[in-house]
Parts: structure tokens; C-alpha cells; sequence
């Protein structure tokens, strides 16, 4: 009955618990593998978290992003609701949940001008399936969004099936090692 929960245990202790050498090797591989994409190319504005130290390090995304003159846009949370908020490199941030780094700027960006979503997620299936962090935000936006979906899976992320739900929404392309 608790399967999604207990999940996010085992997933968050083995991403943990992934170190080292061969993570670091992993995260640069996948993150080229990104700047390969078509959807990377052709995106003026990507969505993308600033990283905890779990998650898969996103500096060098963010960095990628202005170097190629894109648009940033990352998650705040705000009334309990997630929106995105633009950044640029002199954007003051304060910690808000979970230790997350948010813009103190509340100005959304409008979603449709969004062309790619980088999804975090504890897990994922090579057909798109994904288990996030509990809260739902990324089901609850990207129920309406109409752009790119892109997830960077680390070895341990990786799993052959999902317990998936039908507000579960399916990622577009689960880039994996
Ligand atoms: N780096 C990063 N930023 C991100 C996400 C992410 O996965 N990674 N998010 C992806 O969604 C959003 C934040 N997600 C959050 C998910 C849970 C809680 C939280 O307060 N959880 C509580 C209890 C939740 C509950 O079970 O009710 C906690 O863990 O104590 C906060 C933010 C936006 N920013
Ligand atoms: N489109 C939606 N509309 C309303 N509630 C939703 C929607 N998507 C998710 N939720 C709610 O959010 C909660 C968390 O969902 P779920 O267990 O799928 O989290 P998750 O996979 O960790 O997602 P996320 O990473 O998006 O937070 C559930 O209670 C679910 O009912």
C-alpha cells in the first residue's frame, strides 16, 4: 500500500549513497548527452532546478544555458503552488523547503514560453515513467504544459517499471548513461 513512499526511500538512500569517480563521469555524460538533444538546440527557455546534493549537480546546465544565450527559469514555491521564476547571474536567492535555493523575485515567467522542462525525480522507466518527491508540483504543472520534457537518469534512477498513477505524467525523453 505504501509502495510509492517506500520507494522514495530506497531511491533517495541509493542516490545517497552513489559517489564518487564513476557518479561524477555519469553526471558529465548525461549532461552531454542533453546539450546534444534537438529539443536542447532549439530551446530558447529551459526549465531546471537548482540541484541538492542528491540530485544530479545542474550548475553546469545553468552555465551551458547562458553560455548558449538561453533563458533560465527555476521553480518557486509559492502558496503551496509551483511557479517558474526567470534568473540571471546576479539573481539573490534565499533557501526556502527542503534547503532549496529560490530567487527572492516573484515574477512568474508564463509556462507557455517554457520550451523545455528538465524534470527532477528520484526515479524513472525508459518509457517516461517518473517518481518525484512526493509533493505532486511536477504532476500538477505538467498537466497543463504543452512544451519538452527531459530527464537526466543517474544509474540509480533507473528502473524497469514504476508504480505509476493516472496523474502520473510521462516524460518525453529519459536520457540515461
Ligand atoms: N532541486 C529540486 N528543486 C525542486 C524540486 C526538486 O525535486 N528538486 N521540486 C520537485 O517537486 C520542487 C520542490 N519540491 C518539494 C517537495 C517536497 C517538499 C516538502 O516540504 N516535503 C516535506 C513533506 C512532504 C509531505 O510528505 O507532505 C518534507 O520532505 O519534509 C518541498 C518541496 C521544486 N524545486
Ligand atoms: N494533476 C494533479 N492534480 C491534482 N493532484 C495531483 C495532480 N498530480 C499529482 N497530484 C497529487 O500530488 C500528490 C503527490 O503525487 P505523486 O505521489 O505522484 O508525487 P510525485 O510522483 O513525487 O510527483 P512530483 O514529483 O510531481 O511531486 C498526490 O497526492 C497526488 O494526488
Amino acid at each position: 500500500m505504501h509502495t510509492k513512499r517506500d520507494l522514495r526511500q530506497v531511491q533517495k538512500q541509493k542516490l545517497q549513497a552513489y559517489q564518487g569517480p564513476d557518479r561524477l563521469t555519469e553526471e558529465t555524460a548525461l549532461r552531454a548527452k542533453l546539450f546534444n538533444t534537438a529539443q536542447w538546440a532549439a530551446a530558447k527557455t529551459i526549465a531546471v532546478v537548482l540541484s541538492t546534493p542528491m540530485e544530479l549537480n545542474t550548475q553546469p546546465i545553468i552555465a551551458q544555458a547562458w553560455a548558449n544565450g538561453k533563458q533560465v527559469v527555476v521553480p518557486k514555491i509559492v502558496a503551496k503552488q509551483m511557479q517558474f521564476v526567470a534568473i540571471t547571474p546576479q539573481t539573490a536567492f534565499t533557501a526556502g523547503a527542503l534547503n532549496i535555493q529560490e530567487p527572492e523575485e516573484n515574477t512568474v515567467y508564463p509556462p507557455e514560453n517554457i520550451d523545455l522542462v528538465i524534470v527532477p525525480g528520484l526515479a524513472y522507466t525508459k518509457q517516461g515513467g517518473r517518481l518525484g518527491f512526493g509533493a505532486g508540483y511536477y504532476d500538477r504543472f505538467l498537466s497543463t504544459y504543452t512544451g519538452q520534457t527531459i530527464a537526466l537518469a543517474l544509474t540509480p534512477q533507473l528502473l524497469e517499471t514504476l508504480p505509476l498513477e493516472p496523474h502520473d505524467q510521462v516524460i518525453d525523453q529519459v536520457l540515461t548513461r
